[in-house]
């Protein structure tokens, strides 16, 4: 549970264009990382390689290194499938399954992986995840409706119950909010601060506030002008690039005079 991130010199490329260029980085285990930055600098083309995600785009490929725990999510022989479930990942949209069951989707990526589990062992799943999501209490005498039957801040505690079902290490999150509602928001950031026990969180976000609120290190990615690619500008305590950043860009940024 919880590992550290290491990435070693990545490029991320679809098809020839180099979307984002040179970026390394290490991320502490039991620590939540926001990246910022403005439209198009490759915030969610980086998280996606995170967890080989970016395979399912055709043409997508990365030059680098990044290491879990010092394994090579990159390396020969390596399965993606179980690295998304060693690093899972919650998207801008709530997106639960749309025609199973509240239990279902909770359930939905151990059933993928074809494990076989008992009814109580699976019982003891849905009840731990939704707990762990802070939905147990709003759902638990319903869990056998469908769960496109909730709220959209309960959808994404939802999703955020499936992905740790599975038990990851590292929970990816692409502007996990800009779909909700304040008070939705507000639920997904005390979440996002109680998981931050156990998973290392890395999150995408548009909301500097949000940045601020949530991460204790903020990552500012930038980009120098259409077709070029996005680089890691500066890396730091979220305190330090919000009060008092080193580089210019990331100043001009934070304090609204781009962007
Ligand atoms: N599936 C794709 N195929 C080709 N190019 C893509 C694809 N997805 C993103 N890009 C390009 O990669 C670059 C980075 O995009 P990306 O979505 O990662 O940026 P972002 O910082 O997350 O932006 P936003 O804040 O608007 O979500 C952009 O030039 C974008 O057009």
């Amino acid at each position: 549970m919880s590992k550290r991130i290491e990435v070693n010199n990545l490029d991320v490329y679809y098809d020839k264009f180099k979307a984002v260029e040179d970026v390394s980085m290490i991320i502490e285990p039991r620590s939540v990382t926001a990246f910022i930055g403005p439209s198009g600098c490759g915030k969610s083309t980086f998280l996606r390689t995170l967890n080989r995600m970016h395979e399912v785009i055709p043409k997508a490929w990365v030059d680098g290194e990044v290491l879990l725990d010092g394994n090579n999510l990159y390396g020969p022989g390596v399965d993606p499938v179980l690295v998304r479930s060693q690093v899972g990942m919650v998207f801008q949209r709530p997106n639960p399954f749309p025609t199973m069951s509240i239990r279902e989707n909770v359930l939905a990526g151990i059933t993928l992986k074809n494990k076989r589990i008992s009814k109580s062992e699976a019982d003891g799943i849905v009840e731990k995840s939704l707990r762990g999501a802070n939905l147990w209490e709003e759902v638990k005498d319903r869990l056998d409706l469908p769960g496109s039957g909730l709220s959209g801040g309960q959808q994404q505690r939802l999703c955020i119950a499936r992905a740790i079902a599975v038990q990851p290490d590292v929970l990816l999150m692409d502007e996990p909010c800009s779909a909700l509602d304040p008070i939705s928001t507000l639920a997904i950031e005390d979440l996002i601060d109680e998981l931050k026990q156990d998973y290392t969180i890395v999150i995408v976000t548009h909301n500097m506030q949000q940045a601020g609120r949530v991460s204790d290190k903020t990552a500012f990615f930038n980009i120098a002008g259409t077709g070029k690619p996005g680089k890691l500008i500066e890396y730091d305590a979220t305190k330090t690039i919000f009060e008092n950043p080193s580089e210019q860009a990331t100043e001009d940024y934070v304090s609204g005079r781009f962007g």
